[in-house]
């Protein structure tokens, strides 16, 4: 086996991973709560593999209830290097219509009221999220896409909204004046999280539709979204097993394995123990070195 363990969290319509070879669920406790489902783990060539459905098997969890910290905790523990996330988005440019693939490179975070740091009274951090993906599995990533037989975009700015409902066209359009992209509900704080936990991340985006800022422009509907993500899963699952089999055998270390290294203000005698305890995963890295 190589250094790489690969946590992909799987969107709308990906829900397993058949390429996976002695995959195994195995239940993850995290102290975050619980996690959106058992993690499926195994190999795939050279890689170990440990994959998260971001709503669960049955896509029972909503996007914004969804706990992402227990997600994210939860894949540090299984012993993920690096994440790949997949997401069904919607498409705020012409240049990108229904089917495509999109490597995401920038976030706007419209975020509400969801749990979005794991630090901070006791533990204040701050980490940079200027160049919020790792920019290797981005490239990496969409050669995968294409390699599959797909093509792919690269460098879109996500939004990410509260949903559940779909924008109105009066905030479909804003998007757009905002230089959104492409739009989701799960992208953030999902990036966010993973960088705070030292995992560098990507997201490859499947553009399922069009929102509703075209003029005469449809309203956006799940039957439309799912038609489109069934039309899209087997070239994901492809493009997932590639993505992991042409990983190079030795993984070079990434800035973002060490984020926290310049994040924490708290002076470590003002350390709470208790919070300490909780952040033994995602920033044990730190304490362990005294
Ligand atoms: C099924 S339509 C809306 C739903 O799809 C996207 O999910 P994911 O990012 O997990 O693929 C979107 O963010 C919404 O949660
Ligand atoms: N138009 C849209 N808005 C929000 N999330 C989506 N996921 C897929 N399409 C979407």
């Amino acid at each position: 086996m190589s250094e790489w363990t690969i946590g992909i969290i799987g969107g709308s319509g990906l829900y397993a991973i058949d390429a996976l070879e002695d995959a195994q669920w195995i239940p993850v406790q995290s102290p975050w709560g619980e996690p959106s489902d058992e993690i499926l783990c195994g190999t795939i060539g050279h890689v170990r593999v440990r994959f998260l459905p971001r709503h669960g098997r049955g896509h029972r969890i909503a996007p914004s209830t969804l706990n992402a910290r227990a997600n994210i905790d939860a894949l540090k523990r299984a012993g993920c290097t690096d994440i790949l996330a997949i997401s069904a988005v919607g498409s705020l440019s012409e240049d990108l219509p229904p089917g495509r693939f999109v490597t995401v490179d920038q976030f706007i975070d419209n975020t509400r009221g969801r749990p979005s740091s794991f630090f901070g009274d006791g533990f204040v951090a701050h980490v940079s999220m200027a160049d919020p993906v790792c920019e290797r599995l981005a490239k990496h990533a969409a050669k995968a896409v294409v390699k599959a037989g797909g093509e792919c975009a690269e460098g879109a700015t996500y939004l990410a909204m509260e949903g559940p409902q779909f924008s109105s066209r009066a905030e479909s359009r804003l998007y757009r004046h905002w230089g959104a992209e492409v739009i989701g509900m799960t992208g953030m704080p999902e990036a966010k999280l993973a960088r705070e936990a030292e995992l560098p991340y990507a997201l490859l985006a499947m553009v399922t539709d069009y929102d509703c800022w075209r003029e005469d422009g449809e309203a956006v509907d799940v039957a439309q979204i799912v038609e489109q993500m069934n039309a899209n899963s087997s070239l994901a699952r492809k493009a997932v097993e590639v993505f992991c089999r042409n990983l190079p055998e030795k993984r070079t270390p990434s800035p973002i394995d060490r984020a926290l290294d310049d994040a924490v203000i708290t002076a470590p005698d003002k350390h709470d123990k208790a919070v300490l305890a909780k952040l033994d995963a995602v920033a044990g890295r730190l304490f362990r070195q005294g």
